[in-house]
């Protein structure tokens, strides 16, 4: 009943509603369908417990039983379910999944709390103004009558108390009237509620466009993103094919900078050899100019020292001459001061015999004293005279004396000079004979026992080393006495066994000096086989390799004095008479023919087709040597016949120029291993070997000949040069104005006792030779005084078919001597 009662007074206020106009409104069920949203009924019926939804939309009789407990949680609830549809509402009008949660969530998204100051006004809603209003006074309403009636029961006042209709009604009337006060307050909230929606709906579409809008922009910049994601991908693959080829290109920027590094270094390295090539040769250049300005200073030196020499040479001269006028003068004087003396001797004898006559005559009284006062007066003038004359004396005296002193030291001078004279003198004596013979006895050997050596001895062997004494073999007599002959032989010199070749090279090195200064020398070793020629000739240290040192040695010192000279070597082999090239080639040995020229005019012997050698070192000397020992014995069928069985000579021209003076020179250095000497009986050889035998002996016989015949000294007589090659070849180097040295080498074995003695036989007679009158000749045209000029002497050298001239006033007295001796000689 209770529950009717109330809803009848609300049926009946709702009656009125249209009455008042818009109150229609203020219905949820319409206001949720303006708005979209669904009636509360099943709205809140969903939301709310059933419990609840039943106890308001599905009145039961239990609720209408007990109204005064139910109603006001029903009407607590309504308000809940206002709120809550409106936040539904809101909640399901968002399109954001954010938003749809909760109205917090909402608000987060629209409402104030993430809107800015800017943000629209939230206008006051019949939600928010129904809360602000909590503390309004809810009019009363039946219910509120009813609340009120139940402190004193309503069942109890209708029993107490008459029903006063019309206080009621108009109650009743101030409440319609205050509820239409609220509903037109809540319709106009209601309206407000309305824009606001509006507002919102239009700023959700607009959100919901921006959404779009962004959310096209996200899809833009997505694709955008991809592209440059895909962009970002191909510049990396780009920039990884861009550093591959950066690495490859700097690779081969690389090997291209190596190969230029390399090509430039190469250039830098050609150009350094260039730069040093080229200051090699300036400084080549400038050593040449300083050596050619040295060389003029030299000159010019040797030329001052010539002027110093010449006046030193003039000084001698004229106190030479001034000498020989004081002792003219001294002889003069001492001729005056004799007659000064007979000249007083008389007087005084005048003297005595006038007192004598004085004292005879003194008888003869006055008459004659004035005889004897001139007499007087004549003595006192002479003893007068007298006295000058003794002073005049005593200066001569003493210049004399002073003379004398001047006179002891230029003849001490010349004496010097007189012994280098001598020594040249002597030396020139020695060669007199133009043919000299040393003697030279080899060491035995290791494999030669006491026994196997003959006796030999040297008499003047710390004295003059001039001669050799051998036992001679044994001879049975007819008697049967055994006997040994003693042999001595005198030689130039001799040398024993223990001699180095250093020694024996001392004696021989005047005569390469010779060869120097434009003689023709011809050194002979001559002895049989194994006397040891070719280690005293062609050794290491034998003659030729010494003499060649020593000719570079004097030709370097030589050139201070302005000479130069070209050597020239040649080397050949006399073999079987046939000329062989020992520096050509090995296989035309003994094939190809070499023929001897002489140019008589010259005095030059020519070997045809021969191999000429410059000898611009002695180490060239040696690699000669060497190549012919080769020669020699590829020809050889046993190690070393060749070199026994045929006469080797080593030609070496030397040619000599002086750019100061203009001399020339001009001379030849023959140096020949001789052929083993063994005679022919003794060699038993046969075939073959028997032609060499005879043809070495027929050559060293010749070669006896021609010494013998030069030796003879005739005028225009003949020398057998052709009757062998050797001597022929030697020609220009046998007589003339050559020096020949003969070593006769001597084997100390008993075996070779007999050769020996013929050796030194042989050698003796070559030494006996003289071939004086070839020299006399040479030099009888030498000497030229030129007497216009008291110092410039002339001596001329006249050789055969040659002449040279020297300009040397020292040289002039050095030489006149013993120039002068020979022309008398
Ligand atoms: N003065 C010396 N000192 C040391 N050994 C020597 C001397 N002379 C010669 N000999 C040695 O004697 C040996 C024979 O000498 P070498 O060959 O010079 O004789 P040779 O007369 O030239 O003989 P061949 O006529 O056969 O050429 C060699 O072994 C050599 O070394």
């Amino acid at each position: 009943m209770d529950g009717e009662n109330i809803t009848q007074p609300r049926a009946s206020t709702r009656s009125r509603i249209p009455q008042v106009g818009g109150l229609r409104e203020m219905n949820p069920a319409t206001a949720n369908s303006r708005s979209g949203i669904m009636p509360p009924g099943t709205l809140v019926n969903k939301a709310l417990s059933p419990t609840r939804s039943r106890a308001i939309t599905s009145p039961s009789p239990e609720p209408r039983k007990q109204p005064s407990s139910v109603r006001p949680p029903s009407t607590t609830s309504k308000a809940h379910a206002r709120g809550n549809s409106f936040a539904s509402s809101t909640m399901s009008r968002s399109g954001s999944t954010a938003t749809r949660g909760t109205t917090l969530n909402f608000s987060a998204t629209v409402g104030y709390g993430a809107r800015g100051a800017s943000a629209m006004p939230r206008p006051a809603t019949s939600f928010g103004g129904r809360r602000l209003n909590n503390s309004i006074q809810r009019p009363a309403t039946s219910l509120d009558t009813h609340v009120d009636d139940s402190a004193g029961s309503v069942l109890g006042k209708r029993k107490d108390t008459d029903w006063d209709q019309d206080s009621r009604e108009k109650k009743m009337d101030d409440m319609m009237a205050q509820v239409m006060l609220r509903l037109n307050q809540q319709g106009h909230e209601a309206s407000g509620l309305k824009d606001t929606v509006e507002i919102y709906k239009s700023r959700i579409g607009e959100l919901e466009r921006s959404r779009d809008g962004l959310t096209d922009v996200n899809v833009n910049l997505r694709v955008e993103m991809e592209s440059l994601k895909n962009q970002l991908v191909l510049a990396e693959k780009a920039l990884n094919d861009a550093r591959r080829d950066q690495d490859i290109a700097m690779d081969d920027l690389e090997g291209r900078h190596r190969i230029e590094i390399e090509s430039l270094s190469q250039e830098n390295k050609k150009h350094q050899n260039t730069l040093v090539a080229r200051h090699q040769e300036e400084i080549r250049d400038l050593k040449r100019k300083f050596e050619g300005e040295i060389e003029d200073e030299k000159a010019k030196r040797v030329r001052d020292l010539g002027n110093l020499t010449t006046q030193s040479a003039m000084d001698v001269q004229r106190s030479q001459i001034e000498l020989n006028n004081k002792e003219r003068e001294i002889a003069t004087l001492r001729s005056e001061l004799d007659a000064m003396k007979a000249d007083i001797d008389r007087e005084r004898k005048t003297v005595h015999d006038l007192r004598q006559n004085l004292d005879t005559a003194s008888s003869n009284g006055v008459t004659l004293e004035s005889t004897i006062r001139a007499l007087k007066a004549r003595i006192e003038f002479l003893e007068g005279g007298r006295e000058e004359q003794s002073q005049a004396f005593e200066r001569c005296n003493q210049d004399m004396m002073d003379a004398l002193a001047e006179t002891d030291a230029i003849k001490e001078k010349l004496r010097r000079e007189e012994t280098l004279r001598r020594k040249l003198h002597n030396q020139v004596q020695e060669l007199k004979g133009n043919i000299r013979v040393f003697c030279r006895v080899r060491p035995s050997l290791n494999s030669e026992p006491a026994t196997m050596i003959a006796p030999m001895q040297y008499p003047d062997e710390f004295e003059d080393a001039k001669e050799i004494s051998v036992m001679g073999p044994e001879e049975k007599s007819s008697l049967g006495t055994i006997t040994r002959k003693s042999n001595t032989f005198s030689f130039d010199r001799v040398f024993g066994p223990s001699t180095q070749n250093a020694e024996v090279f001392d004696e021989i090195s005047q005569l390469v000096q010779s060869a120097l200064d434009g003689y023709n020398v011809c050194i002979f070793c001559y002895g049989q086989t194994g006397s040891g020629k070719t280690h005293t000739m062609s050794s290491q240290d034998g003659m030729i390799p010494r003499a060649v040192h020593q000719i570079y040695e004097t030709a370097q010192g030589l050139e201070e004095k302005g000479w130069r000279y070209r050597m020239e070597g040649n080397f050949v082999e006399v073999y079987n008479e046939n000329l062989n090239d020992l520096l050509g080639n090995p296989d035309e040995l003994d094939k190809k023919k070499h023929e001897i020229r002489h140019d008589m005019q010259r005095g030059k012997t020519i070997i045809t087709d021969i191999t000429t050698v410059q000898l611009d070192s002695p180490e060239m000397v040696e690699s000669i040597l060497r190549s012919a020992d080769a020669n020699r014995s590829v020809a050889a069928t046993k190690a070393n016949e060749r070199s026994s069985r045929s006469h080797s000579v080593f030609i070496l021209k030397l040619t000599g120029e002086n750019h100061i003076t203009g001399e020339r020179s001009e001379g030849t250095l023959n140096l020949v291993d001789l052929a083993g000497s063994e005679r022919l009986s003794h060699s038993g050889a046969t075939g073959e070997r028997l032609k060499e035998t005879q043809n070495i002996n027929r050559s060293l016989s010749s070669l006896g000949d021609v010494i013998a015949a030069l030796g003879q000294g005739k005028d225009g007589g003949h020398i057998p040069y052709r009757n062998s090659k050797l001597t022929y070849l030697l020609q220009f180097s046998l007589g003339g104005n050559s020096k020949t040295l003969m070593f006769v080498m001597a084997s100390p074995l008993k075996a070779h006792l007999s050769e020996t003695l013929t050796s030194l036989k042989f050698a003796t007679k070559v030494h006996n030779t003289h071939i004086g009158t070839a020299k006399l000749k040479r030099v009888s045209a030498i000497l030229e005084h030129d007497d216009t000029s008291p110092v410039l002497h002339i001596v001329r050298l006249s050789f055969v078919g040659r002449s040279e001239v020297f300009y040397d006033p020292v040289l002039y007295l050095r030489c006149s001597g013993w120039i002068n001796d020979f022309l008398l000689s």
